[in-house]
């Protein structure tokens, strides 16, 4: 079987600091899962890696049978993979829908061709189809500033979903969120279409173990499991690390 994503031995140093330390893990078409791991753990690392933001000193990436360890990150687009980052990279002063365009004109050819188009464009109505998948229609026409923390992260990956994507890279998109637009993220990602994979990094187990069929724990640069999320709960050394920050239900926290 082809895997969506394939890691093998990735390894990245920063002079004597060794980051990832001979990472290997496969993620298959339509599998979802989640990294979990304490602060510098190497996460976001593996991410920057797998999109071509950071270049490995060894190891190999394949997205779909291609190695793209060496290739740029608008190849690795073009290809169908997609990212969101901690940081918002929204256009804060365009509405929900001219944000949500941006992101579907952004990764067709001919993107330059004057606006506006009719409605029956393609592109605009991959927009509006879009807008209702991340549940972000009653505030279509709001500019980002006028949105909700949450609302910012739904429509961050309204724009990650444009352009059919086969597989999305979720960097902590809870953090920061109220319990209600926790709740509302869950829904969001339990109902997007079946077909499209997702890796999601995420601090509250609560939240990942609810969304994702694998999980991975790294520590230190390295893979410590790859098990199923009621497999990783019982993990003693999964617990160790997470030890002292059970809360009152007995869940873990990093
Ligand atoms: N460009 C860099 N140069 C040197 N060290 C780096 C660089 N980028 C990351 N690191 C270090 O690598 C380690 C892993 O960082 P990373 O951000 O991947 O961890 P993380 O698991 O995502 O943490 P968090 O949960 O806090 O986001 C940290 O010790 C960090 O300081």
């Amino acid at each position: 079987m082809t895997y969506a994503l394939s890691i093998v031995d990735l390894t990245i140093s920063f002079g004597e600091f060794t980051v990832l330390d001979k990472v290997t893990v496969n993620f298959s078409p339509g599998e979802r899962h989640a990294i979990l791991g304490p602060n510098g753990a190497g996460k976001t690392t593996l991410f920057n890696l797998i999109t071509g933001d950071l270049k490995p000193t060894s190891g190999t990436i394949e997205f779909y049978g291609n190695d793209v360890t060496n290739t740029s990150t608008h190849k690795r687009i073009r290809l169908g993979m997609r990212r969101t980052y901690q940081s918002s990279l929204l256009f804060k002063d365009l509405t929900v829908r001219d944000n949500i365009f941006a992101a579907v004109r952004g990764i067709k050819a001919g993107r330059m061709k004057v606006l506006p188009l009719s409605k029956d464009h393609s592109d605009v109505i991959d927009t509006e189809k879009l807008i209702g998948r991340v549940h972000l229609k009653d505030v279509a026409d709001k500019k980002v500033v006028d949105l909700s923390h949450g609302q910012q992260r739904q429509l961050e990956i309204g724009m990650a979903m444009a352009g059919e994507p086969k597989f999305i890279l979720l960097d902590e998109p809870a953090a920061g969120l109220s319990p209600k637009e926790r709740d509302d993220l869950v829904r969001l990602l339990e109902g997007l279409p079946s077909e499209i994979g997702f890796v999601i990094i995420e601090h509250d187990l609560d939240i990942a173990l609810k969304v994702v069929e694998q999980v991975t724990v790294m520590s230190n640069g390295k893979i410590i499991a790859s098990e199923s999320p009621q497999e990783i709960v019982k993990n003693p050394q999964v617990q160790a690390i997470y030890m002292g920050t059970h809360d009152h239900k007995g869940n873990m926290h990093a």
